[in-house]
């Protein structure tokens, strides 16, 4: 007989079943908990707080925190996203190395616990995965060709005419609210050939005014509640800290009214009809076959054979079109803002905008192609990456592996969650010295800084295949602006403007309280 056994089992005896079971259960939470960083514990990075990992940190310091991380732990680093550990990417020359060259094995994105939850964005571009995307892309690339874009210049201009008419009769305006209003308008008509009339002070009675007033405010709702920390619904903060719980809990969730989860629920699902029954529309009757939006070119291309047809389902349709006035209005919109809140501060950089402008008008000077508004205005650009570097609006670009790879001497299993931190490039003193200053001359061709620079240092749009794809757009809409504005008026900040201004982070920078601007007429001589 063998008497040590039966010690043990006399210890197990006494030890109540509950005790054993509470035991197992927390063992198998530390190792849920620890699965995802086991195979990431050599990349260096701070101590976490169980379960709820480093988002303290972004609560405390806001999207600077990657800058003050990579202070401390170089330029590749782990941050727990709750649960989820990110390798973070903060060096020009790794970003090249995640981006491009090993762009076959990290080419995906990682999908955020907010978005999981939401079959309409998952359909874009932004998050399809492997041949679908590839395959999509390469259909899509071609409506933003230069000779493709040169169409909505007038659809452009009439709305940014339509957009900045009560100007000349205010002295003060909340200008980001009239910059949202604009890009959502513009990408409303050419996304979708819908007039949301956001910039039309009146409306003209049209029946459908309060459908796409119901549509607009839905979208603002959806977008504002796509969380990254813990301010989201509850199934959203889950997902965050424990993902396996997220489903089941948002199943439950979005069936008891009052919940957040039911909000985002109910609003997620009147957007996908509304954008549904607009592709349905579009799709079961060709009207002229001319439009210009980019759901009637997409419509058109998938009509070209039985690939496209499978390609371009309907769900993935509305994905795509509902994507663009995600990715499209905000980002632009916050961009153009920035440029004048910035240059509004600068009266030298103002002054040589002004003169640059006057040049192209005096000289007869009209934008009517895309030659002239890529190439005419060599400052404009200089102010507009400058002011891009300065509010970095998308600070992240989510990717994720597909197989094991080596990134700066760390191995990174499949699966790992690699964003590059635009953000964090963006103030680095070696690329951009003396980060905290705003000087467009940084980026003149022909000046030392711009020469000696890494060449991936300013990558606001992303870089490499999955780049941005709505970058010339998005230019094109800042640059006709700003040809507009300045040709009428300059501007101060407003006593109300707060300094320094207030960020919120969500998936991307926002205002806290907005960018308010004095307005002066400019008078002709
Ligand atoms: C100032 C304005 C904008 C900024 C700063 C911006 C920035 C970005 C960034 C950083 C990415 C991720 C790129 C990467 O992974 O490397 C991205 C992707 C994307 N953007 Fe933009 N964007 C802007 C405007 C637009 C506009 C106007 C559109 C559409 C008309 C658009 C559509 C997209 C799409 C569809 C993707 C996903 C591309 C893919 O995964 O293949 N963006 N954008």
């Amino acid at each position: 007989m063998n008497y040590e056994n039966m010690e043990e089992w006399k210890v197990l005896d006494v030890v109540p079943w509950w005790v054993i079971a509470v035991g197992l259960f927390i063992g198998l939470l530390v190792l849920y908990y620890y699965a995802p960083y086991w195979g990431l514990r050599k990349v260096p990075g701070p101590p976490t707080v169980p379960f709820i990992g480093h988002l303290p940190l972004l609560a405390k310091y806001g999207p600077d925190v990657f800058i003050i991380l990579s202070q401390k732990y170089g330029p590749i680093f782990r941050f727990h996203m709750g649960r989820q550990p990110l390798v973070v990417v903060a060096d020009p020359e790794l970003c090249r190395e995640v981006g491009i060259k090993k762009f076959k094995s990290v080419g995906n994105r990682s999908v955020p616990s907010p978005i999981s939850a939401s079959p309409l964005h998952q359909k874009g571009l932004f998050f399809t995965r492997d041949e679908r995307w590839v395959s999509m892309r390469n259909t899509i690339v071609s409506l933003y060709q230069p000779s493709h874009l040169a169409n909505l210049i007038p659809t452009m201009q009439k709305t940014i005419e339509a957009a900045f008419s009560n100007l000349s009769t205010v002295d003060e305006v909340l200008f980001s609210d009239l910059t949202l209003k604009l890009t959502t308008d513009i990408i409303g008509q050419t996304a979708f050939g819908v007039d949301f009339k956001l910039t039309h002070s009146h409306s003209d009675g049209d029946t459908n005014d309060d459908d796409r007033e119901e549509f607009i405010k839905l979208h603002m709702y959806s977008t504002s509640s796509l969380k990254m920390d813990l301010s989201g619904s509850f199934s959203i903060i889950l997902g965050l800290l424990f993902p396996v719980l997220q489903e089941p809990f948002r199943w439950i969730l979005k069936r008891i009214r009052g919940t957040s989860d039911y909000k985002i629920e109910q609003t997620n699902t009147r957007l996908s009809r509304w954008v549904d029954s607009t592709v349905a529309k579009r799709t079961s009757y060709q009207s002229d076959g001319n439009g210009r939006d980019f759901l009637s070119s997409i419509v058109k291309a998938r009509d070209s054979s039985e690939f496209s047809r499978n390609l371009f389902s309907e769900d993935y349709i509305s994905g795509l079109t509902y994507e663009h006035l995600l990715a499209g209005s905000a980002t632009t919109s916050f961009t153009l803002a920035v440029v004048l809140y910035l240059v509004s501060k600068h009266k030298q950089v103002e002054e040589k905008l002004l003169e640059e402008v006057d040049m192209f008008v005096t000289n007869g000077g009209h934008v009517s192609n895309m030659d002239e508004l890529e190439h005419k205005f060599q400052y404009m650009d200089q102010v507009i990456k400058e002011s891009m570097r300065f509010y970095t609006v998308s600070p992240l670009v989510a990717r994720e592996t597909s197989q094991q790879i080596e990134v700066a001497g760390y191995i990174l299993p499949k699966g790992t969650w690699v964003w590059l931190a635009l953000g964090v490039l963006s103030k680095d003193a070696e690329n951009f010295p003396d980060p905290h200053v705003f000087r467009p001359e940084r980026f003149d061709p022909s000046g030392e800084e711009e020469k000696r620079r890494h060449r991936y240092a300013h990558i606001p749009f992303g870089i490499g295949p999955r780049a941005c794809i709505g970058q010339r757009f998005a230019l094109m809409e800042i640059k006709l602006s700003l040809i507009h504005l300045y040709q009428r008026y300059s501007f101060k900040h407003s006593t109300d403007m707060e300094s320094p201004l207030q960020i919120d982070y969500g998936i991307i920078l926002n205002f806290k309280h907005g960018v308010k601007l004095r307005v002066i007429k400019r008078i002709k001589s």
